[in-house]
């Protein structure tokens, strides 16, 4: 990146105590969300997803992603700005700007805008969470297109995913007792999933 983009980056004084602070605030509501997601669940112990993900603090990832304002003339063809994916793990939250981009496919297999919603967060499934709950969950997939108006594209989109993921040496079996998918440890799932990716 050149130096003149650098410069155009917001000043954040304390940046790493801004960050340390969205992250426990996020890891709150993550171990909040993972409780009723266990009351809708039924699980005997409506607190058990919330238990496993004792060590947020070593298994949580904050990414920040910054998508620049575009040039019109130097879009290519098909040009997306984040691909179609699900995430890895348990559930991630999202934190998204004013800016509009983020699709998620529904149960009929169509891409529906999800807008950003002033103060909600969006909370995906992570396909970790899928094979846990065999399936009764399912793991969105999605994905961030380029802005549709000459006005929309001057203007760059800033995203902060937390990813959760379930404590590296707990092992996820399926929660109904099926064995839908095969036991597998928490830290060599996510392994598996970087290596495949990377
Ligand atoms: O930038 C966004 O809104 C989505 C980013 C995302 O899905 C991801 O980093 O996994
Ligand atoms: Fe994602």
């Amino acid at each position: 990146m050149v130096s003149a983009e650098l410069d155009k980056f917001p000043v954040v004084s304390d940046m790493s105590r801004a960050l340390r602070n969205l992250f426990d605030a996020g890891n709150t509501v993550q171990m909040r969300v993972l409780e009723i997601m266990g009351l809708g669940l039924e699980l005997d112990d409506p607190q058990f997803l919330a238990k496993k993900h004792q060590f947020f603090c070593k298994t949580g990832t904050l990414r920040s992603l910054h998508y620049p304002r575009l040039n019109m003339k130097e879009i290519k063809e098909n040009q997306v700005r984040c691909g179609e994916h699900s995430d890895y793990g348990s559930i991630t939250l999202l934190f998204q700007d004013g800016k509009a981009g983020l699709q998620v496919r529904n149960v009929h297999d169509e891409w529906v805008k999800a807008p950003p919603i002033e103060g909600t967060i969006l909370v995906n499934i992570g396909d970790l969470m899928q094979r846990w709950t065999s399936d009764r969950l399912i793991a969105s997939k999605h994905r961030v297109m380029l802005p549709t108006t000459e006005e929309e594209n001057s203007a760059s989109r800033q995203s902060i995913a937390l990813f959760g993921h379930p404590d590296d040496d707990e092992i996820i079996a399926c929660l109904d007792g099926s064995n839908k998918y095969p036991p597998i440890g928490s830290k060599e799932y996510l392994e598996m999933r970087f290596s495949m990716t990377y």
